[in-house]
């Protein structure tokens, strides 16, 4: 008998699959109701309860989490990991629940609906206060353009809007296939006048509108975050409101839920639902049935889809692929912070010893160091290959023989938008990982840590230059490799430090002459 625990309101019809099993004994409980938390196999949450390591050491026989929806922002990934405990989530089954409940905000906030509902309500008739703006002719600008976003843009094209889109990892293709115009960050905020966030929560999306930001938008834009709270920022959203820059805001969710920030919710001009996006019987039946079955599958030792966390490979093959799939995920994270561009197709070649192993599984750890940089913490390598193609990324993989003359050798080509990055690499057993080819240089570094590379030209006393910035910023340098094709040419150099590179140093850098660019990369 498996015992489930399904801690926050999950729709019954969609749990039907463990509720109807007789192996399973599902009890539907807050957690801070349950005394016998060591005895769950499984635990189904929705966003409400926390999933902290305090709690995963008191499940001791916890073996999967699911989560009746996308963002695992409430569940420590890193510390269920830690414990052996599957993390899965339903990724598309409230997708557009979420994108129509942010089109109605879109449309409830240009023409005061709820506003006018209250006044009509309390017995007024007055409807020149409500004056409102058609979406029709207006520019929208998305931010974050993945499965929500993406419904989002084809409703605005049905109600004849401009879409402006930013997201630094949305290809030609796709944006054509969606007609959508791909833009920088700041061309959609000088262009649009409604601006909806779909991005994760992650480092670079926390505050992404904060006070700079907000600041180079139309005066009288509107706002709309019915993604995650924190991804603009509550004070700045304040200070832009009380100066009449922004004209009104709608939100579904909050840096802290339930918000605690009564000023922004004071003013007539913000509306707001309780983080309603998903809250529809459709999308919750969709992401109960997924979990169900999910957690049914996984618990009878079949394989699960909508893995975050950890492989399905057995131990002893995970064990002989692990140096590899280590190596590889960190070159996947090396190529896409080089990148930083759209990106049409990723090629691998498997040479040596690494061929003979479960190569697919190697090639989705790059993909998943790739994308994990792009997209959020729910891509790994079960799901990192769908993923891509869902971005209009193809990848292949080759076994090749000999060509490199190590035992072992990962070589990665990535096609961008315009231009190509190339790497190889080696794992040498009791010595560790090796880059050996950079972008057809010869080089040999240890892949970690805070790395600066320099492409320069080969001339006397550019490094000289490079130590000296660097050490006038206080940076000290754990190692230097360089590479040239020949004298007095091309070259790079590859210095791996002890502390963050930050843009002034970046800046300082390539004012030189013979400094072509410099980049930071974080292993
Ligand atoms: N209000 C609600 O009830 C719901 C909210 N959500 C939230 O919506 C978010 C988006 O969901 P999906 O569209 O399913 O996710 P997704 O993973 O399909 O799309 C996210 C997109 O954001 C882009 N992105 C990542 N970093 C970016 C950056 N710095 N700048 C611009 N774009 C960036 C990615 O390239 C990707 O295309 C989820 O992470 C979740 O937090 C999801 C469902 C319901
Ligand atoms: O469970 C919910 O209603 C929240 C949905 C959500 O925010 C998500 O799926 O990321």
């Amino acid at each position: 008998m498996f015992h489930v625990l399904v801690s926050d309101s999950i729709s019954s019809d969609g749990l039907a699959p463990l509720l109807n099993d007789e192996n399973i004994n599902v009890v539907q409980k807050k957690v801070s109701e349950v005394d016998d938390l060591e005895k769950y196999d499984a635990l189904l949450v929705r966003s409400a309860t926390k999933v902290t390591e305090e709690l995963l050491q008191k499940m001791t026989n916890l073996k999967i989490v699911a989560r009746a929806g996308v963002g695992v922002d409430n569940i420590d990934v890193e510390a269920a990991t830690k414990y052996g405990v599957v993390v899965i989530n339903a990724p598309d089954g409230n997708t557009i629940s979420t994108a129509e409940h942010t089109f109605a905000m879109m449309a409830s906030l240009v023409r005061h609906i709820p506003q006018a509902n209250v006044s009509v309500k309390s017995g007024e008739w007055n409807r020149s206060a409500f004056l409102g703006t058609e979406l029709y002719g207006k520019s929208l600008g998305i931010i974050g353009l993945g499965r929500i976003g993406s419904e989002i843009a084809k409703r605005a094209k049905a109600f004849g809007m401009n879409v402006l889109v930013f997201d630094p990892f949305l290809t030609k293709d796709r944006a054509q296939k969606l007609g959508v115009n791909s833009c920088k960050l700041d061309e959609v905020l000088a262009q649009a006048d409604i601006i909806t966030v779909h991005t994760p929560l992650t480092k670079e999306t926390r505050g992404l509108l904060g006070k700079e930001n907000i600041g180079k938008t139309k005066k009288g834009v509107y706002l709309l975050n019915c993604a995650r709270g924190g991804i603009i920022d509550e004070e700045a959203l304040i200070h832009y409101l009380e100066i009449g820059h922004v004209k009104g805001v709608a939100l579904d969710v909050f840096e802290v839920e339930p918000p605690v920030n009564r000023k922004l919710l004071d003013f007539e001009q913000v509306i707001a639902t309780p983080h309603l996006g998903a809250s529809t019987k459709e999308a919750q039946l969709n992401v109960a049935s997924q979990v169900a079955e999910e957690v049914l599958k996984f618990l009878n030792g079949k394989p699960v889809t909508n893995s975050i966390n950890l492989p399905t490979l057995t131990k002893d093959i995970f064990d002989k692929i692990q140096p590899f799939y280590k190596l590889a995920k960190k070159l996947g994270q090396l190529a896409s912070q080089y990148m930083k561009e759209p990106v049409q197709h990723i090629g691998i070649v498997y040479e040596g010893t690494v061929a003979e192993l479960e190569t697919s599984f190697i090639t989705k750890a790059f993909l998943a160091g790739f994308l994990g940089e792009r997209v959020d913490s729910t891509v790994n390598e079960v799901n990192a290959g769908l993923m891509a193609k869902e971005r209009g990324i193809s990848f292949s993989e080759k076994i090749a023989s000999n060509g490199s003359g190590y035992a072992n050798c990962i070589a990665v080509q990535v096609d961008g938008d315009h231009r190509t990055f190339s790497v190889k690499a080696t794992y040498i057993p009791n010595y560790g990982e090796r880059i050996v080819d950079l972008n057809g240089f010869d080089i040999d570094f240890y892949p970690a840590g805070e790395v600066l590379y320099v492409e320069h030209i080969d001339k006397p006393g550019v490094i000289g230059r490079v130590g000296k910035v660097l050490g006038d910023h206080g940076v000290n340098i754990a190692t230097m490799q360089v590479g040239r094709k020949n004298i007095g040419g091309e070259a790079i150099m590859v210095l791996t430090c002890d502390k963050l590179i930050d843009d002034q140093l970046i800046e300082a850098l390539v004012q030189f002459d013979d400094i072509v660019s410099a980049k930071t990369i974080h292993l």
